[in-house]
């Protein structure tokens, strides 16, 4: 048996095991991230982050090459022992976490610069939250995607903020509400590496004071139904504005079982960035008595 420090964080009920490991010597495995994450028999999470600095880490390396700045690296596991390229609402809780530790000591209004498997990303440190920018996204396929609840598999549109997500719009709240994500949903064609399932309905009314609102519920590659998605709530809304065209906005509002998420896409010199803000949260911290696997 060893004895891991650990603490247990959330933005929108998306909830999280982080640790702390500087140099990169926890042997960190499928196995022992499935019994952090077992809601039963370990703590309990849809995810495990692990703060290790990029130069520990072969990942972090490339990442230092470009942005030596980015000192922390997010070592992202979701709940079944696979890793994933970037987690939205993981990224807030981290930068809180790196904060609340004192391993970073960023002023207000400082952007942190971190290194996730997606690549560099920014967050901001405001005054009232964090805000991280998701980089550019690009459109991927059209899937048709098939969930318990409902009659006929529906039209889905492939988004990649990093990591991979198909979004269905659904015919309204009592469509979303009858869904049964207890199921995993199915994808044809089925992407090579998986992907997130986000179900969406617009809000009523859609548009209030320049932004937009939707409703999202969402099945997480390598995790199941959760709370809250952050990547997913960005793909929703940039997947509603696609279909919704020239009248729908860039500021969204995306409502998740677990609280809401604000959304917003803007130009840069290298082509259209989306953004996520939420609230990032620790709740408590142990000590877990870990079996040899
Ligand atoms: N919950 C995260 C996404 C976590 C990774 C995802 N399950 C995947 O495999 O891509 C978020 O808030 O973005």
């Amino acid at each position: 048996m060893t004895t891991l420090s650990f603490t247990k964080g959330h933005g929108t009920g998306n909830d999280f095991v982080l640790l702390t490991d500087p140099e990169g010597a926890i042997d960190l495995t499928p196995e022992l991230v499935r019994f952090l994450c077992d809601r039963r028999f370990g703590i309990g999470a849809d995810g495990v982050i692990r703060a290790v600095r990029s130069r520990a880490l072969p990942e972090g390396e490339t990442i230092l090459e470009q942005e030596p700045e980015a000192e922390w690296f997010m070592d992202y596991w979701n709940a079944d022992g696979t890793v994933a390229e970037m987690c939205g609402n993981g990224i807030r809780v981290y930068t809180h976490y790196l904060i609340a530790e004192g391993l970073v000591a960023p002023k207000s209004n400082d952007t942190l610069p971190l290194g996730t498997r997606a690549g560099v990303r920014d967050v901001l440190v405001g005054a009232s939250g964090y805000t991280v920018d998701l980089g550019r996204w690009r459109l991927g396929k059209e899937r048709l995607v098939a969930a318990s609840g409902l009659d006929v598999a529906r039209p889905g549109l492939g988004i990649e903020v990093g990591n991979p997500h198909v979004v269905a719009v659904l015919a309204d709240e009592a469509e979303l509400d009858g869904l049964n994500l207890e199921v995993q949903p199915s994808f044809e064609p089925t992407p090579a590496a998986g992907a997130n399932a986000e179900f969406v309905v617009p809000a009523e009314p859609l548009l209030h004071n320049g932004i937009a609102h939707i409703r999202m519920r969402v099945f997480e590659r390598g995790v199941g139904e959760t709370l809250s998605c952050g990547t997913g709530a960005a793909a929703s809304a940039l997947a509603f504005r696609h279909w919704g065209g020239e009248q729908m906005p860039n500021s969204w509002s995306v409502e998740v079982p677990g609280g809401r998420l604000a959304v917003r896409m803007f130009a840069t010199e290298e082509g259209e960035h989306v953004s996520l803000s939420g609230p990032a949260e620790l709740v408590y911290s142990g000590e877990i008595e870990v079996p040899a696997f």
